[in-house]
């Protein structure tokens, strides 16, 4: 888990300054959703109302001790119970000592700042929700992410939005992106969507696996099910395993590992992890058959609280925004970058969902639709840099509407490559 000690007063001084400066209000209502500051809302609000929850807890937990001393019976007030909890009441106006089981008193513990950190709420353990189910890659992404986090399987991604909206779970671990596959466009939408933060990301080599039920041979295999993605990035090396079979896609590779075990499919392989294998009890017919061996998925790290960025490791940021009212936006929002020398590492489009198509008049074309757009940018620099909060002061101008989805310190670990080319086993 990521801790990060508190912002330096530059750090600061920015969040303050910068708060009011890019909030991008629509006709009625606030509709910029940035953290570090450029919208307070969320900044405090998370805080306010976790805070207001612990102090109708404490309410709601001190009217219990006062019903209950009110309805013992007579000659029963030195022990009452309170949630649970043998209680010594010293005097009646006053405190409630709980006691062990040797009648000792057990004092509270005074708070402590670890106490007051944003996460985990719930006991140490950070609840890390990720899509899929147990030997999915996107769970050993969230072990890497957390590694003493307790990984939650969500069936859906917006799911694992919501898990994290809801307070079910800490954190979420999402798949945006494949060196092979490209992006995942369900997940860019949903960051969209909703109101979570990036707050960090992890790069995990995906080594595929064909597998299968023991005792399966591959010329048995009429269908071969997976994660649409795994399938994509296997395509080649399927072929050239020289199988006969269809593609059909699933929500998960797990998952698909899971269904063939489940329902003793002999005619069916899985493309999962060689730990879906072994959890499931599959065969691994072919081992590393993803088309390139340095085949990795990035994940972004979610959370309902903004990290606070900083400049002594590498940072990266990532924006959403979409087209002003001007000409060249995109060459304008770029060159604002590039003019103050930040790599754009990732930009990706998406259609515009409340407003898809823009109907231009043109007095000798007649009427021209264009589709309109939301651009997602990743650029090398923190928020905590002037040189990337003046940028973006600059992208506002030209822009309708601008969000920060997050500063987070770059994955810099390197992985090793999976062996070159797929090995099959049988
Ligand atoms: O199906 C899984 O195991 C996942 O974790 C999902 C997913 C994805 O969505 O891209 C994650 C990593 C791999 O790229 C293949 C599939």
């Amino acid at each position: 888990m990521q801790t990060l000690t508190p912002p330096g007063s530059n750090s600061l001084n920015y969040l303050n300054r910068a708060r009011p400066s890019l909030i991008r209000v629509a006709p009625t209502r606030l509709v910029v959703k940035c953290g570090y500051g450029f919208e307070s809302a969320s900044f405090s609000q998370g805080f306010g109302s976790s805070r207001a929850d612990w102090q109708s807890s404490c309410a709601i937990l001190s009217s219990k001790v006062i019903s209950q001393k009110e309805d013992s019976p007579a000659g029963e007030n030195n022990i009452a119970a309170v949630n649970g909890h043998k209680t010594a009441v010293t005097d009646l106006n006053l405190v409630h000592i709980k006691v062990d089981e040797n009648n000792k008193p057990v004092l509270p513990k005074p708070l402590t700042i670890s106490d007051l950190s944003p996460a985990p709420m719930h006991g140490s353990q950070l609840r890390v929700a990720y899509q899929g189910v147990p030997g999915a890659y996107s769970e050993a992404a969230a072990g890497k992410a957390y590694p003493k986090g307790e990984a939650i399987p969500c069936d859906q991604f917006e799911v694992a939005f919501q898990a994290v909206e809801l307070w079910i779970a800490d954190r979420a671990v999402l798949p945006v992106e494949n060196s092979l596959g490209g992006s995942i466009h369900r997940n860019y939408d949903l960051l969209l969507r909703h109101r979570l933060h990036i707050v960090g990301e992890v790069q995990l080599p995906v080594h595929h696996c064909l597998l299968a039920l023991p005792g399966v041979r591959k010329e048995y295999l009429k269908r071969v099910i997976s994660h649409p993605q795994a399938l994509a990035q296997c395509e080649h090396s399927l072929t050239k395993l020289g199988l006969n079979a269809a593609r059909e896609a699933v929500d998960d590779t797990a998952g698909a590992a899971e269904f063939v075990a489940a329902n003793n499919l002999r005619d069916t392989a899985a493309i999962a992890s060689a730990r879906a294998a072994e959890l499931y009890g599959l065969q691994v017919l072919a081992d590393g058959i993803q088309d390139d061996p340095n085949n990795v998925t990035r994940f972004v790290m979610l959370a309902r609280e903004p990290i606070i960025p900083r400049t002594d490791r590498p940072f990266k940021t990532s924006i959403v925004f979409a087209h002003g009212k001007g000409t060249s936006t995109l060459f304008k929002v770029l060159s604002a970058f590039a003019f103050r020398n930040i790599s754009l590492t990732k930009i990706e489009s998406r259609p515009h969902r409340n407003c898809p198509i823009r109907v231009v008049d043109d007095e000798s074309e007649g009427t021209a639709k264009h589709f309109e757009y939301m651009f997602y940018i990743d650029f090398e620099a923190s928020m905590a840099e002037v040189r990337a909060q003046n940028a973006l002061a600059e992208v506002q101008e030209f822009t309708s509407f601008l969000r920060v989805l997050g500063s987070y310190p770059m994955d810099m670990t390197p992985w090793n490559p999976s062996s070159s080319c797929p090995q099959e086993i049988n």
